[in-house]
């Protein structure tokens, strides 16, 4: 009769895995994770998951799973747990009643190398150097007190202004002419840069490049992010990218800081800007600093300080230019709204002069306008996918989302949930948000989970009041001053296509024919 030999280390290897097995099952026991399932979602590939899904990695492709998945959908991509949230009341339930536990960033190499290794706000980490970080700029560099950031939206308008008058009633790049006075506006706020001082143009030219350079690495999907043991191939090429960015974008800061440090000015006079603003907190020991202690007095290196500026950069430009862009895109596309915001202000302000901040401020003023407004950040949303990362295992909705996840909010697909916003969500209706209606008391400050165009909670966007001034006054002045009307050989249509990176600008930038609607322009 024949006998079977085992080999002596296979009962040891039984063993082995009888107590793995165990361990696993009472570990998960006891987080609770029992009766727990992942989200649903679709089915995926063994080892690479839901790679072949990459496609729809975008906030329509998302949208898309979302109806047939529901509002807590789970995707695998490579080693990656991914949990897209796509409702009103799953994105309350992530941002308000988990808001700690998802209070990190997920990160992939272009983040970590373009962030100066996590040493800025927007990517480090939910911890003691993000809260001194996030302290200071809400407090000292994005503040309604920082005067110098005020005077630059001021002035980047009044430049705005002036370009298309000097245009009036030739076609004009709407979209180009707006992301130039966005970008003037944060160089001058963030560096203390005057685009007509520096170098003839060529720093702001370069910035402008850099800028789009770096929303497309951040917003690229890497491959070797999710299969890393192939990042070694750079197979898209993003490697080269980042290197040649990051050296691009350090030239141009590392000089700023110099010149700050040669001609150095209080932090608190009129005229500083946010580096004069960070200065005073250099820290000379040289790397990162990413490990400050809470209660620590606030000590910052040369990278942080880069970082922040990056932050700045890239945060506060495409973000407020496209708001602006999107706006005038829908109002040409519907004429009798148009026509209602534009009587609004003639009517509030007269044609006889310029509008004014103060035209804007206070309660009850331009209702129409600000309905134009908030239409425009509930349809086109900015930054259209936010991003953050499950620091622990957490129940969300009676699913499981293990530590580690990256957890994906698709504010564009809740800004067009039909449960929320009705079956006209697809329609750019500004009345909605009017007296009297369900969403009249709705707005974009974080509380309402229907309109999250800042994010809510603990990473909310701390330049909220400062990027609503430049799209309040940049709109706001481009409407009541000119009547606006489509170049004559432009298509019937209106090309209302969206562009995909970390932004959503628009896919063609909007060109039209300004003509002055008052006596004189400034
Ligand atoms: C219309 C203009 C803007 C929009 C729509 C916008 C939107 C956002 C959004 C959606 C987030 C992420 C929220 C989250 O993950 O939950 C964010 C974060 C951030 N924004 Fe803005 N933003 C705008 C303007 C600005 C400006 C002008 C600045 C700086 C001057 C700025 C600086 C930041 C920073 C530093 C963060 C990261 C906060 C953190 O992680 O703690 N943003 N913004």
């Amino acid at each position: 009769m024949e006998t079977w030999w085992f080999p002596p280390w296979q009962p040891l290897l039984v063993l082995l895995s009888t107590v793995l097995l165990l361990y696993h099952i009472a570990s998960s026991w006891h987080r609770g994770e029992r009766h727990l399932p992942l989200p649903p979602g679709p089915w995926g590939l063994p080892f690479v998951g839901n790679i072949l899904q990459f496609g729809d990695m975008t906030h329509h492709g998302l949208a898309r799973l979302a109806s047939r998945y529901g509002g807590l959908l789970h995707l695998r991509l490579g080693r990656l747990h991914t949990v897209v949230v796509s409702t009103p009341e799953m994105a309350r339930l992530v941002l308000q009643a988990n808001d700690r536990a998802f209070a990190n960033r997920p990160t992939t190499a272009a983040i970590v190398y373009l962030s100066y290794d996590l040493a800025d706000m927007v990517f480090a980490p939910y911890g003691p150097l993000w809260r001194q970080l996030r302290k200071l700029c809400i407090n000292k560099l994005f503040s309604r007190r920082r005067a110098a950031s005020w005077a630059a939206v001021h002035d980047g308008v009044d430049g705005l202004i002036r370009e298309v008058a000097r245009n009036s009633g030739k076609v004009v790049n709407v979209g180009e002419l707006v992301f130039g006075m966005s970008v003037s506006i944060t160089l001058r706020a963030a560096l203390g840069m005057r685009i007509d001082e520096c170098d003839g143009g060529k720093d702001a030219a370069e910035l402008v490049a850099i800028v789009k350079e770096f929303s497309e690495l951040f917003g690229a999907s890497n491959f070797a992010d999710y299969v890393p043991w192939l990042g070694w191939l750079d197979v898209q090429g993003i490697n080269r990218r980042m290197v040649a960015a990051r050296a691009a974008l350090d030239r141009l800061i590392d000089r700023a800081i110099d010149e700050h440090l040669a001609n150095p000015k209080p932090a608190d006079a009129d005229d500083a800007d946010m580096v004069d603003g960070m200065l005073c907190f250099l820290d000379d020991a040289g790397a990162a600093n990413t490990k400050c202690r809470d209660g620590a007095a606030l000590r910052l290196s040369r990278d942080n300080i880069k970082a922040t500026i990056m932050d700045v950069l890239f945060g506060g430009t495409e973000t407020s230019a496209s708001t602006i862009e999107w706006a005038m895109a829908e109002l040409m596309n519907s004429p009798e709204e148009k026509k209602r915001v534009q009587d609004e202000l003639a009517q509030a302000v007269g044609l006889h002069r310029q509008l004014r901040e103060s035209d804007l401020t206070g309660d009850n003023k331009l209702p129409y306008f600000r309905c134009v407004v908030e239409e425009t950040l509930r349809m086109h949303p900015p930054v259209p996918l936010l991003q953050h990362e499950a620091a622990v295992d957490c129940d969300v909705a009676g699913y499981r989302v293990p530590r580690k996840t990256r957890v994906v909010i698709n504010v564009w697909a809740i800004g067009r949930d039909a449960s929320a916003w009705g079956d006209d969500a697809d329609k750019f209706r500004p009345a909605r948000f009017g007296a009297g209606t369900d969403n009249a008391e709705t707005d974009y400050r974080g509380e309402h989970f229907h309109l999250l165009p800042f994010g809510s909670g603990r990473r909310s966007c701390p330049g909220m009041q400062l990027g609503m001034h430049e799209v309040e006054l940049a709109l706001a002045r481009l409407l009541h001053g000119f009547d606006w009307s489509l170049p004559p050989a432009a298509p019937g249509d209106l090309d209302m296509r969206e562009s995909y990176g970390l932004t959503s600008s628009r896919a063609v930038r909007l060109s039209a024919v300004p003509v002055p609607r008052l006596s004189h322009v400034l």
